[in-house]
């Protein structure tokens, strides 16, 4: 049974980008994966001086907000890199929170997918023919962090609620 999520409030909601997880990355503290992907838009880029105020935005919508503003030049390569960066953020959120991590691996192998009307990248759109880019990097954690602990790189002991 593929699992839809999409808005905090709903279900699965952990695994929006926008839920109140926290990251540090870098020895910098994010306070959600959404905070860290939009100010990495800018890294390199000429309209930089915008990574304090993302940084600094109160909730993740005011950081996409800023992220997405089209006054702001974003950097060049932002293309190539993005999911490189979604999923250092979101293996780092998975790997600080031990209550998702169990929630994500409770999903076994079923099919995740990022049920945004709108957005055909990281979600799967209206139609649901979009590239779900987000649900498959969540599926790929997983994986990982599946075989960390078949390595016990994580104890058993640590996923436990
Ligand atoms: N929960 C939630 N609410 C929204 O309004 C959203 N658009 C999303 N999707 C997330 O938006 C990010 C993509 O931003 P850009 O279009 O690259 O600026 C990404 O985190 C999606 O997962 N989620």
């Amino acid at each position: 049974m593929t699992i839809y999520f999409y808005k905090v409030w709903q279900p699965y909601g952990c695994f929006s980008n926008f839920s109140p997880h926290c990251i540090e990355i870098d020895g910098t503290h994010w306070p959600t994966v959404e905070h860290y992907y939009q100010a990495q838009k800018f890294v390199g880029s000429p309209d930089a001086v915008i990574i304090p105020f993302i940084h600094a935005a109160s909730t993740p919508e005011e950081a996409a907000a800023l992220g997405r503003c089209s006054n702001y030049q974003i950097r060049p390569d932002w293309d190539l890199v993005k999911i490189t960066v979604m999923r250092a953020a979101v293996f780092k959120k998975f790997m600080t929170h031990p209550e998702i991590r169990q929630i994500l691996l409770v999903t076994g192998d079923e099919m995740l997918v990022e049920d945004s009307p709108r957005d055909y990248f990281w979600g799967c759109g209206l139609d649901k023919s979009g590239e779900n880019n987000l649900g498959k990097i969540l599926m790929s954690v997983r994986t990982e962090i599946r075989q960390m602990i078949s390595y016990s790189v994580i104890s058993r002991k640590e996923l436990s609620p």
